[in-house]
């Protein structure tokens, strides 16, 4: 196989050397790598090591990397959004298996496990708020998955029944399905966790039935969603993330897990009422199940 080197308007690197969006260098990021959304809730995560020795932050992609009990983590934010995961996950995997040196794909591959702390929204009733949800699957309304080949990991049996019971609009995007990875799934699936499946909107709005101004194209779509079955699977939570993580992870073969930290409950119409607290026993308890054999 050719291993040309990659132009500089592809694999574009910083004047000191660091990749373009996430100004990392090689050997900045550990193995196992926990996503947030929010840049503040690094310093959540963060707080918890034993040490920090890599902290950079441009855009809404800040980074930390130190050791918890031991253990090598990097934890980055990624800003909301399926496009800004696009940009993480191929400059993350950049770092440890492109030679920036040569600008050549590495003969030999190293596998990234990632691990997303996240909020979201429970679409099921008995869904409590201030819970947590492991994504067994996702289902992506975002494009994302659709610009690359080599998805055929997707259920698109999955994808064809949501698309029926919804009478889904052929003008918004096709939904396509991906899963966790079995073995970190197996590690979060336990009390406190319960797992399901995910659906990744590309709002937290309109996308997700919310409406304060504006009417939505379809004023049912929350109660078809909450409503839809397919081999005894319902759609548990919204978020904005999970659908592209699989997926990349995927493609790029590495591992992902996404942990929800449910803040709303759409159907009771109620919200937490001690956000940062549930966020941070989510953190906790995910560096804690990170480090236990
Ligand atoms: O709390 P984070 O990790 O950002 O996750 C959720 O919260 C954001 C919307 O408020 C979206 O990013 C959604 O996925
Ligand atoms: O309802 C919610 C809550 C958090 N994040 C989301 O994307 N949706």
């Amino acid at each position: 196989m050719k291993n040309k080197p990659l132009t500089s308007s592809e694999f574009i690197l910083n004047e000191d050397g660091s990749i373009y969006h996430l100004h990392l260098k090689p050997g900045d990021i550990a193995h196992t790598i926990i996503t947030v959304g929010d840049p503040d809730r690094v310093e959540d995560v963060s707080k918890h090591f034993d040490s920090i020795e890599v902290a950079v932050h441009r855009r809404e992609f800040k980074t930390n990397t130190g050791t918890y009990k031991g253990k090598p983590i990097t934890v980055i934010s990624t800003g909301i959004g399926t496009d800004n995961i696009d940009i993480v996950f191929n400059e993350l995997d950049a770092l440890v298996n492109i030679d920036f040196k040569s600008r050549t794909i590495k003969q030999q591959h190293t596998t990234l496990e990632f691990v997303r702390i996240g909020t979201s929204g429970s679409i099921q009733p008995d869904i409590p708020l201030d819970s947590f949800v492991a994504s067994e699957m996702a289902i992506g309304f975002d494009n994302l998955l659709h610009f690359y080949k080599d998805v055929d990991f997707l259920d698109h049996n999955f994808s064809e029944a949501l698309r029926s019971q919804m009478q889904w609009n052929a003008h918004k995007s096709s939904p396509y399905v991906v899963t966790a990875d079995t073995s970190l799934l197996e590690r979060f699936s336990e009390k406190p966790f319960r797992t399901g499946i995910t659906a990744t909107n590309v709002g937290f709005y309109g996308p997700q039935g919310r409406t304060l101004r504006l009417q939505l194209e379809d004023s049912h779509l929350n109660e078809k969603l909450q409503s839809f079955q397919y081999k005894n699977h319902v759609i548990t939570n919204l978020e904005m993330e999970t659908s592209g993580i699989y997926g990349m992870a995927k493609l790029l073969g590495h591992n992902a897990i996404s942990l929800n930290a449910i803040l709303a409950n759409r159907v009771s119409g109620t919200f937490s009422s001690t956000p940062k607290q549930t966020i941070d026993n989510l953190i906790v308890t995910t560096l804690d199940l990170l480090t236990h054999d």
